[in-house]
């Protein structure tokens, strides 16, 4: 397949068509196994769900940010058996430093609200839009890589934080053409788990690998899961109090089975559910016990997109993090956010048609009608650049040709320089879409 780098190099053409007999010191010409190249056409797919992705940013006020792709090592070193921390993408750099390519984006993020220590004023409203990296055996032929908008709030300890993320996820949705019929949002809270361990008297110190593992219902079996759990030494009973409680799919069973040990989480629920009436996306949401989030950070609010039928993985998923900020030594900060890949995504928009179609759009085309025209060319076209017109400046080419390519990249204008017209400091304009056609003056162009 022409994707995977298993396939022979590709020879480069040598300026014609078709491959040039592989000679010598042929580069391979794929990119790196489980990475893509995106060229002009993917490009712009890729520039126009970004461009949504900041634009719901902007809408609910959000600051952007960046990071280096590359960050230390131990910001992505924890011992709960995370996947993300299993793939991480480390080596030592040429000083024995230990980095690592970022599977995610949150910590960096709480490395800079560290770094800006208490001056920022709080809350922070953060986000970026960035390639996340994982190590992955390509005996899954999955992707090493794909982009994540995250955006995350510093400071607010309460739902209406997770209230406001939520609303962005929807906005995000209904940008794209998808609705509450295609789409879900499962939402839980991690202290559901909580309570269930507490109840078996189960270490604390277990929470965070539970909850890895019990991210991976779904993708695991439940004998694979009860396995694993049983392996963290967890009693048998415990294991099947936590599987009873992943089932509840409503805060009333919930608040029957746990009584009143889950009281802080079902209030949390509850008024997350009442700020969904208010912003108006309540059809959007639903409580689903199932729901844990496989990093191992979170300690509260935990939410996922998933598409009702049931085919994709998450589209999109996060919570809250009021404990990260101190596994780097700092004071705690309470915060929550999402990551929203754009894979995923992408299959979705794919198989409900909703992918658009995005073609190459240009204003006006220059074309000089012979060579020792190609000054005033040059001059008409930096006008009308100056103008804010996007121009391809089209040299050594005939006409016929010029035409063509004025119909590929949808020019609007094609402006002839020729001549007889520049003596009379005129240029020649035809309006592609209507064909009409009249000379103007060359300093009048706009
Ligand atoms: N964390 C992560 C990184 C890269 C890909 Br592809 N998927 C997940």
């Amino acid at each position: 397949c022409a994707s995977s780098s298993s396939s022979p190099p590709l020879a480069p053409t040598h300026g014609g068509h078709g491959p040039a007999a592989a000679g010598p010191g042929v580069v391979e010409l794929n990119p790196p196994r489980g990475t893509r190249d995106f060229p002009p056409e993917e490009m712009r797919l890729r520039t126009w769900l970004f461009d949504h992705f900041r634009e719901v940013s902007r809408l609910i006020a959000f600051e952007e940010v960046d990071f280096p792709v590359l960050e230390s090592e131990a910001l992505f070193v924890r011992k709960a058996g995370e996947e993300i921390a299993e793939q991480l993408y480390s080596f030592a750099d040429k000083g024995g430093r230990r980095v690592a390519l970022r599977p995610e984006i949150t910590p960096s993020l709480a490395r800079l609200v560290i770094r800006r220590g208490t001056s920022a004023p709080l809350p922070l409203k953060w986000f970026t839009i960035g390639q996340c990296w994982r190590y992955e055996r390509m005996t899954r032929g999955r992707r090493r890589e794909h982009y994540q908008w995250n955006m995350d709030v510093f400071g607010v300890p309460g739902v209406r934080a997770e209230a406001e993320l939520i609303q962005a996820i929807v906005l995000l949705f209904e940008r794209l053409g998808v609705a509450s019929s295609d789409v879900g949002i499962r939402l839980s809270s991690r202290k559901v788990l909580q309570v269930v361990l507490d109840m078996h008297s189960v270490p604390r110190h277990l929470f965070t690998q539970v909850c890895v593992i019990v991210d991976k219902l779904g993708k695991m079996s439940r004998d694979e899961i009860e396995r694993e759990l049983i392996s963290t030494g967890l009693p048998s009973e415990a294991v099947q109090g936590i599987i009873d409680v992943l089932s509840l799919k409503s805060l009333s069973e919930l608040e029957q089975v746990l009584g009143s040990g889950a009281a802080e989480a079902v209030a949390d629920l509850k008024k997350l559910f009442s700020f969904a009436e208010h912003y108006g996306y309540a059809d959007w949401i639903c409580f689903d016990a199932s729901v844990v989030r496989g990093l191992a950070y979170y300690t509260g609010i935990v939410f996922e997109a998933f598409d009702r039928q049931g085919e994709l993985r998450a589209i999109c998923g996060g919570g809250r993090y009021d404990r990260l900020l101190s596994t780097f030594g700092s004071e705690d900060v309470p915060a929550c956010g999402f990551g929203f890949g754009d894979a995923v995504i992408v299959k979705l928009l794919k198989e409900k048609g909703l992918l658009p179609h995005l073609s190459r759009q240009i204003d006006d085309i220059v074309f000089p009608l012979d060579g020792e025209l190609q000054g005033p060319a040059s001059c008409v076209t930096s006008s009308l650049r100056k103008n804010g017109r996007s121009v391809d400046l089209v040299q050594d080419k005939r006409l016929k040709w010029v035409f063509k390519h004025a119909e590929r990249v949808n020019a609007s204008r094609l402006v002839l320089v020729g001549k007889s017209e520049w003596e009379r400091g005129m240029v020649r304009v035809k309006i592609l879409s209507t064909r009409e056609e009249f000379e103007v003056k060359a300093g009048e162009l706009q």
